[in-house]
């Protein structure tokens, strides 16, 4: 996944180069999220001891997961370099070699996994090796090609960070993490389809069988829809099982009835710059919403 304004690639050095294969701002986002993760896996502020596993724990899956996106630039070079999004990249550019990209992804992962193993625990770092897995391998390599249910189903991984978190601190996978992990999983499919709805193009010319291409406009923009509610709906179960509060259940009724309201405006009248608009408000929602969870998390006693 790139930047949504690509970096100055030509004038890039090699340390840029190879910085960027970690797709940094998306795994900005997927580390908050496992970050947020492991504060609500603790009750109160961490302890002198936990820093450390915060620590280690947030390092450890950010390497891991910039080497699962490393790995994916090196599968997808040939599709890459067919995108406009994404011909940038200095792997669909012929700039960084197979075997350099290849050397970064496993340093990275192999550096990522040795910190949760001897920092953290070996449930976190066995989890976080399935993410990659299931990501680079699973997502990349087959689902992607083919089928349009590719971002559905290899949502699963995307949605992994707050349950690696959870386990970090907790040394278990909690329900309170898989409530986390099912609301990312149902927002994957609205926050991709808006980017897929206007660059349809782009994913028709590589040969990726992503849904606008191949099944209409009409029918993605229902999809979106439809999952902007049953997401609006698992948004709420924080709440309703009582992890969260009403500052958290307020936050995620305006965020949700606002991603509801782009994806009806999309639905009944499409133009590429409001599936820019949605795809852009669907990553503030996530930021915002996991921000709630964090913010009610350490006000809670005072508002329930
Ligand atoms: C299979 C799951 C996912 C797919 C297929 C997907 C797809 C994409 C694509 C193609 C872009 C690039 C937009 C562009 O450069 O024009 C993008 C951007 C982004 N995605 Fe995702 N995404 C997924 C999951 C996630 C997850 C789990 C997160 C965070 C928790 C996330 C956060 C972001 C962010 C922050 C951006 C904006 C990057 C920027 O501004 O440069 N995505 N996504
Ligand atoms: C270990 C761990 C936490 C791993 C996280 C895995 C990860 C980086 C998930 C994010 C999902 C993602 C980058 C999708 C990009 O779609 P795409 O690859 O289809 O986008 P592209 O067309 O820009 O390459």
């Amino acid at each position: 996944m790139a930047s949504t304004t690509p970096p100055q690639a030509a004038s890039a050095s090699r340390w840029q180069q190879f910085y960027q294969l970690t797709k940094p701002r998306v795994v900005h986002l997927i580390v908050f999220c496992a970050v947020i993760g492991m504060a609500l896996a603790i009750p109160g502020w961490p302890a002198a001891r936990e820093w450390g596993v915060i620590l280690a724990a947030t390092a450890g899956i950010w390497l891991v997961a910039g080497a699962a996106a490393a790995f994916n630039c090196l599968i997808e070079q040939q599709i890459d370099s067919k995108m406009k999004r994404t011909s940038w990249r200095a792997t669909a550019k012929g700039e960084l070699s197979r075997a350099q990209t290849l050397s970064f992804s496993a340093l990275l992962c192999g550096v990522g996994m040795a910190l949760l193993y001897v920092w953290v625990n070996p449930l976190t770092m066995w989890l976080t090796f399935a993410t990659f897995v299931g990501y680079a391998i699973i997502y990349t390599v087959i689902l992607k090609p083919m089928t349009p249910q590719n971002i559905v189903i290899g949502g699963a991984s995307g949605a992994m960070p707050p349950v690696l978190g959870w386990a970090a601190l907790r040394g278990e996978v909690g329900p309170e993490a898989l409530m986390m992990c099912l609301i990312i999983f149902l927002w994957t499919p609205p926050h991709f389809w808006a980017l897929a709805l206007y660059r349809t193009e782009d994913y028709a010319r590589a040969g990726l069988p992503m849904l606008p291409v191949t099944h209409g406009s009409d029918f993605t923009r229902l999809q979106v829809f439809l999952y902007t509610w049953i997401l609006l709906a698992a948004t709420l179960l924080p709440f309703l099982t009582g992890m969260s509060g009403r500052v958290y259940l307020i936050s995620a009724l305006i965020l949700g009835l606002g991603f509801c309201a782009y994806a009806w405006q999309l639905w009944r009248d499409y133009s590429d710059q409001l599936a820019r608009k949605t795809f852009r408000f669907s990553i503030l929602h996530l930021s915002l919403l996991f921000a709630a969870l964090l913010l009610d998390h350490y006000l809670l006693p005072w508002t329930q």
